[in-house]
């Protein structure tokens, strides 16, 4: 079964809008357990735009699934990262001016800088996640790198569906499989979307937020995580009824 993360730092937007506690990410990652997340996710931005600090240490302590921790590879973050030794780190770009997450880590372009942070968060224990786009040689630097894991940016494909953005990821996950890297997806992923990219050969992961907790307005979390679920066994060709295998 593909194991289903949940990003919760669209609560703490809502919550941060007005400056106080509620709505709590801590509580709605809890109560995404409850309705059978396999992780969750949290993206501490350097501006805390949405997660803060205080967040990722009650989630910490909180959570009995896997804490995805979500971080552009600077110092500051790695130094974070490796005191509260979350079950995984996920490297990610980012642009201070940036709405969301834009594009994948440029790990080609930048393996000198990258090598000494990733060997720290490793020594700390943590497993580490480079979030990339769909590319050869981005998926060969990150095996350079000794990264058990990439995260594909599925972002292109989301805002654009076409086979071409759908045969890269296709690709991608096919040399991630070779390579012998563990194989996550995300970015901008819906119950309409996510069917093609639960497809993808190996995949073992997939974390998806926005929609989630946006839907969860209209449906209720639970409904939305179980329509997700639904929606990524019918990708796979599955029935409801092979959901315990
Ligand atoms: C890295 C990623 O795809 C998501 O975590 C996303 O970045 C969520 O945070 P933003 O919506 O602030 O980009
Ligand atoms: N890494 C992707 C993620 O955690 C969720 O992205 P989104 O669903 O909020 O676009």
């Amino acid at each position: 079964m593909i194991r289903l993360g949940i990003n919760i730092d669209h609560v703490a937007t809502l919550r941060n809008a007005r400056g106080g506690t509620h709505p709590d990410p801590v509580r709605a990652a809890l109560e995404a357990v409850r309705h059978g997340a396999d992780g969750i996710t949290a993206h501490l931005r350097e501006d805390r735009r949405h997660i803060r600090d205080e967040d990722m240490r009650r989630l910490k302590a909180a959570l009995t699934v896997p804490l995805n921790f979500e971080m552009a590879a600077t110092d500051e973050m790695v130094a974070i990262a490796s005191a509260l030794r979350p079950h995984a780190c996920c490297l990610v770009p980012e642009r201070r001016q940036e709405v969301t997450t834009e594009g994948g880590l440029d790990v080609a372009g930048q393996k000198d800088a990258l090598a000494p942070k990733i060997r720290r968060l490793q020594t700390a224990g943590i497993r580490v996640s480079l979030f990339i786009d769909p590319d050869a040689a981005q998926i060969h630097a990150a095996a350079a790198l000794h990264a058990p894991v990439i995260e594909l940016h599925t972002g292109a494909y989301a805002e654009d569906p076409s086979e071409g953005a759908l045969t890269r990821l296709q690709d991608a996950a096919d040399l991630a499989g070779a390579l012998g890297i563990e194989l996550h997806a995300g970015h901008g992923l819906t119950t309409a979307n996510v069917g093609a990219i639960a497809r993808l050969p190996g995949l073992k992961e997939l974390n998806i937020g926005h929609f989630i907790i946006g839907e969860a307005v209209f449906v209720g979390l639970g409904q939305v995580i179980a329509d997700m679920r639904h929606a990524i066994r019918k990708g796979r060709g599955e029935t409801d009824h092979d959901r315990r295998k």
